[in-house]
């Protein structure tokens, strides 16, 4: 609900709010100039100071105003020249004609009423209202997805988009829900809903004495320059009339001959908060404010394009289910929990397969479980995870619903997470203990699915298909990749000797037959992934595709991967059997989690066998020599020391500065890359102290090794590896 009420109406609003946020920041660049531009007032003038000079040059004066953009002026009619005058505050003196500049007139009309009048106004006002709930409910999705309010300033994960969208979001909430608010309550006066100011009731007689020359008015002597707002002159035709001073604090009645106040009317409460609000608003008398709420008003177009980015992303994500059976009829229900639509890519797989196979299938939001989701023999929940191990948006409500309802059927769970997280997928494990207390028959027990591996959903589909007593043959891909073709460049093989076959490969696009050179590469960092798809086999008619991390970045001009060789592995035997020239179908997949933070601040790379990959591409990266620390496993020096001439001169070039080898099968001091971390502590706790990232990349039984021989490195500084995680400062590449 909350994302349906932020998505659509922010990409139809866009282009409007866009007009109002941009001719905003121009405008509120106007305060900061007006204070430079404008002449100082100085601390001790009066009003009676300026009002004696100006009376003097101009007999016909008829009001003197602090105007809000900090400009003083004086209004007169000297028999036949007519005219307002801008007025040095310090001497009175006049300092040319005031005017509003035409392009500022222009853009004030934009921004309050798109240059439409009355119409205009109302488009504007709805404008800041939509501009208040985008802003509002913006901050509540991006708490929700960070793990509470508490949360908000966690730093922000996902894609490019994502993560622009999430931090300029953030930025820019608080002036962008002032700046609506305060634009909404001036609409408001400007349609006459706000009480109209009390009209004041000058029942008051003057003097009627001969005038005193105003500068010697005592009244207008005792109140200060800067704090002036109006002062309007008498008719000089009519002995009763007063000076009229108007001040922050109330509006007060001068006799014209003894200086005397007469009456004085303190401001409503209502015109002191529209003052307040107008201030608030323009940011004038207040330039620094209007500075930051120009610059919030700034990030709107670039939250209106990267949402309008996120938007199509999760509508393409989201599949057509076809040959829905009602839920009364289905013998199989898929339920899903999802947030950025991707579990829906394979809830739409897993339906099609299933219905296929004969099969009365019905899938639907894990929120809109019912009696009839609870009633069919089988049910099958695909969860997401968000936030602190959180339930996705369309999941929210599932648990207290299932809580209301009837019904035992048969279940599987499958969750969809990310292992780099410090709950990995605790969403779908909730709902897999809630499915189980209630006494739900276990179909299979709760499985994980890993960065949405396809393989690991075409395991589960296998395994499920065995319980069914059919074939479930799950291929999945998620987002149909544009594949480009690559050949292959060079080849490095080790590990063989050790029966570890390891192949770094190293990929261009084809030559160009025009230019004779290699074409251009995709756009990609060390650590993102390339999927592969390995060609066709016919007895397994499998062409999923495999990922693997990048060794090298674009700029590079190679793209760079190390290859296990694995037993039966169809893609990896591929790659291991490809021939220099011979070339493959890739495509990117970005990997925004798993990079070295910015700054300067010491990385500790940790890896095992294949895992150097991505490893070495960050220190390739690392010309600023920020400190780096590289551990890494392998057999043998002799046969699987990968990297080892390239990393003996990235060390000669402070590339990285140390590196630590552990080499299992070597005869003398055979160990392990965490072995050479639990002799490191000490010092791995200094760089830690001192803020150090930690990149791990390799297989899961090294990672576990290396969590179990770091937790005791970074427990004395009271810290533990899931709050490390949750900051980013310990990621994982693990397979
Ligand atoms: C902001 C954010 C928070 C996440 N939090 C978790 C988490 O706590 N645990 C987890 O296992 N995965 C987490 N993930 C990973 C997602 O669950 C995973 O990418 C999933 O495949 C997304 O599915 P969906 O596109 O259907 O929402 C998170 C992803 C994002 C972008």
């Amino acid at each position: 609900m909350l994302r349906r009420l932020h998505g659509l109406p922010g990409i139809a609003l866009a282009l409007a709010l866009a007009v109002t946020a941009l001719s905003g920041t121009v405008l509120s660049v106007q305060p900061a100039l007006n204070h430079v531009a404008a002449p100082a007032i100085p601390a001790s003038a009066s009003v009676a100071d300026v009002a004696g000079a100006v009376a003097a040059r101009h007999p016909g004066v008829s009001a003197i105003r602090l105007r809000a953009d900090g400009s003083l002026t004086a209004a007169f009619d000297d028999g036949g020249t007519r005219g307002v005058e801008r007025i040095d505050p310090a001497t009175g003196a006049g300092l040319g004609p005031y005017a509003v500049s035409d392009t500022t007139r222009f853009i004030t009309n934009l921004h309050r009423a798109f240059l439409m009048g009355d119409a205009g106004r109302v488009a504007a006002a709805i404008g800041a209202l939509a501009m208040l709930g985008l802003s509002v409910s913006g901050l509540l999705l991006l708490a929700r997805r960070l793990g509470g309010m508490g949360a908000l300033l966690r730093p922000i994960r996902g894609t490019p988009a994502q993560r622009w969208h999430g931090e300029l979001g953030r930025l820019a909430a608080v002036g962008l829900i002032l700046s609506s608010l305060t634009g909404l309550w001036m609409s408001a006066g400007t349609f006459g809903l706000l009480p109209e100011k009390a009209a004041m009731t000058p029942a008051i007689a003057a003097s009627g004495g001969a005038p005193a020359p105003v500068g010697t008015l005592s009244s207008l002597n005792s109140v200060k320059l800067r704090d002036l707002r109006e002062l309007t002159f008498p008719d000089p035709a009519d002995p009763t009339d007063v000076f009229t001073l108007v001040t922050a604090d109330g509006e007060r009645l001068v006799d014209a001959a003894t200086g005397a106040t007469l009456a004085m009317t303190p401001a409503p409460a209502l015109e002191r908060m529209n003052d307040l609000v107008r201030t608030l608003h323009t940011g004038r008398g207040a330039w620094v404010l209007g500075l930051l709420l120009g610059l919030a008003s700034a990030m709107v177009p670039v939250l209106g394009g990267t949402g309008l980015v996120l938007w199509l992303r999760r509508r393409a994500a989201r599949p057509r289910i076809g040959a829905n059976v009602p839920a009364r009829a289905a013998d199989t229900v898929i339920l899903v929990g999802s947030e950025g639509n991707s579990t829906w890519g394979f809830a739409g797989t897993l339906h099609a397969a299933l219905a296929a196979a004969g099969h009365k299938v019905h899938t639907a939001a894990m929120n809109d479980v019912s009696a009839a989701h609870m009633a069919a023999p089988r049910l099958l929940v695909l969860a997401a995870t968000y936030g602190e191990g959180a339930a996705p948006q369309s999941a929210r409500h599932f648990l207290s619903r299932l809580a209301k309802l009837p019904g035992h059927p048969a279940v599987a769970v499958l969750g969809f997470g990310d292992r780099s997280f410090p709950h990995f997928c605790r969403f779908a494990r909730d709902v897999a203990d809630a499915l189980d207390a209630r006494g739900c028959p276990q179909l299979l027990p709760m499985k994980r699915v890993d960065r949405r591996s396809p393989q690991e959903f075409a395991q589960w589909g296998h395994d499920l298909g065995d319980v069914l007593g059919h074939d479930l043959v799950l291929t999945h891909v998620a987002e149909p990749p544009k594949t480009t073709r690559l050949a292959l460049a060079g080849r490095e093989l080790y590990g063989e000797a050790v029966g570890a076959p390891v192949a770094i490969l190293r990929f261009t696009a084809p030559v160009d037959p025009r230019t004779g050179a290699p074409g251009p590469l995709p756009a990609f960092e060390a650590g993102d992934l390339v999927g592969i798809v390995p060609p066709v086999n016919e007895k397994l008619g499998d062409a999923m595709p495999r990922f693997y991390s990048l060794a090298s970045s674009t700029r590079d001009g190679v793209l760079e991967i190390c290859v296990r060789l694995r037993a039966g592995g169809l893609c990896s035997t591929f790659l291991h059997a490809l021939q220099p020239g011979e070339g493959i179908d890739a495509f990117i997949r970005e990997n925004p989690t798993f990079r070295p933070a910015k700054g300067r601040g010491p990385l500790i790379l940790i890896g095992a066998g294949a895992g150097i990959g991505p490893l070495a591409g960050f220190v390739r990266a690392n010309a600023a020599g920020r400190p780096v620390h590289l551990y890494w496993g392998g057999r043998s020096a002799a046969s699987d020391f990968l990297y080892e001439h390239e990393l003996a001169q990235h060390l000669a070039e402070r590339r990285l500065t140390t590196l630590r080898t552990a080499f299992s099968r070597d005869a003398d001091g055979s160990a392990y890359v965490q072995d050479r971390i639990a002799a490191d502590a000490p010092r791995l706790r200094e760089l830690v102290k001192q803020g150090a990232q930690i990149l791990v990349c390799g297989g899961r039984d090294m990672a576990e090794a290396v969590t179990r021989a770091l937790e005791p490195v970074v427990r004395p500084l009271g810290l533990d590896l899931p709050t490390l995680k949750s900051s980013g400062r310990y990621v994982e590449d693990v397979y």
